[in-house]
């Protein structure tokens, strides 16, 4: 009687429902993405990582691996050269995050606005990097009425210039947001791509946000350059963050722009889908039976200016405080709290009692916030 041997799949357990969405596949063992080394790997069939592992021939040498999956979007830690010389299949879960870094700038920035009291809509946003979540973002903005600058030149050689602008003229928004993968070499390398050069033709008040990479920005540049307020989620030397920047900083957090629960899972998803078709394999559904609850109906307890009240309803959904302040009280907390971070949803999950505030309502239904009449 001929016996089929159980397939194995190295799981990073960040991978949220790891074994309730893979485990039909196989033999599902789930490590913490920093653990997962050449030994870890040697006998298994799948690899499915998230960005702590590196990927390369260091840790596939002498693995059967043949399929490797990424369930985030950033490909700095993936040797895809190796990968695709030794002929393992390849995926990643492009696109998956990107609303959920959008929401995080842009809640970031109106928290920045409610505290130094400025008018978000009347500022001006550079958007460095125009890709899914470059995109994401200026939807976003300019639901709130702000004018987008946009630099992405590989867009702009392939599809005109008309819409894009140069880095030069970016860089002179009044807040300029970084959306670029982080690269190395060639024509558009990204590697401080805003270095110190480029920083000194800021001015005090202008604001920067990193929630794309460490490196982007040369950090030793960033912490002499006097600004407004600085947003940081992506540090040079993860898990290890400066202390000089982090103190200087409006809003820092341990990389997790990118965590929301919806995000997470569809990173999950994208890649279980590939997979199967990989492995020639029909999709269950059964896992999304412990998918949790709708968040309950968000309402206003009192009627303010829509900035302020738009601000009070983003709170509902995520306290993005907590973040800073996990890693500001102990910066040693960076690695564990973003491997156990809280959940929160996306805000087309949130359901909003509609507002006497028709500008605010209109501004809710853009940020794709669900608006009921009722409260329950
Ligand atoms: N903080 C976090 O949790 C997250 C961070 N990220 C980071 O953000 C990056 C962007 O993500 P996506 O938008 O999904 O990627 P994407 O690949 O869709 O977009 C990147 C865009 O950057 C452009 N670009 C490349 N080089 C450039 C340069 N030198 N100057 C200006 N633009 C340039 C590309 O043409 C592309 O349009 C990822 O590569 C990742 O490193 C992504 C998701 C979550
Ligand atoms: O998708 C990316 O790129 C990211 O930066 C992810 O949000 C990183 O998530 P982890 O792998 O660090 O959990």
């Amino acid at each position: 009687m001929s016996q089929t041997v159980q397939r194995k799949l190295i799981i990073d357990d960040a991978v949220p429902y790891a074994k309730a969405i893979f485990g039909h596949l196989g033999n599902v063992i789930s490590l913490p993405g920093r653990d997962i080394d050449a030994q870890a790997v040697e006998t298994c069939d799948a690899l499915i990582v998230r960005s702590r592992t590196q990927v390369n021939q260091a840790l596939l040498a002498n693995s059967n691996a043949q399929y490797i999956g990424s369930t985030v979007v950033g490909l700095d830690h993936i040797d895809q050269a190796y990968l695709s010389e030794t002929k393992r299949q390849f995926y990643s879960a492009q696109g998956c995050n990107a609303n959920s870094v959008a929401e995080f700038v842009l809640h970031a920035l109106l928290l920045l606005a409610e505290k130094q009291g400025f008018d978000l809509s009347s500022k001006s946003l550079g958007i460095i990097g125009v890709g899914h979540v470059g995109k994401c973002l200026q939807q976003k903005a300019q639901a709130l009425g702000m004018r987008c600058l946009l630099n992405d030149p590989p867009r702009a050689r392939a599809e005109g210039t008309q819409a894009f602008s140069h880095l030069n003229e970016t860089l002179q928004a009044d807040i300029i947001s970084v959306h670029t993968p982080l690269t190395f070499d060639g024509a558009d390398k990204t590697y401080h791509l805003l270095d110190r050069a480029k920083l000194a033709t800021l001015k005090p008040e202008q604001i920067i946000v990193n929630a794309a990479r460490g490196g982007i920005i040369d950090e030793a540049a960033l912490i002499d350059t006097v600004l407004a307020a600085k947003i940081i989620d992506c540090w040079e030397n993860e898990p290890h963050i400066n202390p000089d920047l982090a103190a200087q900083s409006f809003l820092i957090s341990p990389h997790i722009a990118g965590h929301s629960f919806e995000a997470k899972l569809a990173g999950s998803t994208m890649v279980y889908a590939d997979l199967c078709h990989f492995w020639q394999q029909p999709q269950q559904q059964d896992w999304q039976q412990n998918l949790p609850e709708k968040p309950a109906i968000i309402e206003l307890s009192e009627a303010q200016e829509w900035q302020s009240s738009l601000l009070a309803i983003l709170q509902n959904t995520h306290l993005i405080q907590n973040d800073d302040q996990a890693i500001r009280s102990d910066p040693t907390h960076f690695e564990t709290y973003r491997r156990h971070y809280p959940v929160h949803h996306e805000w087309h999950m949130h359901r909003v009692k509609e507002t006497r505030n028709q500008k605010l309502n209109e501004i809710l239904r853009a940020l794709n916030f669900t608006l009921c009449s009722e409260s329950k």
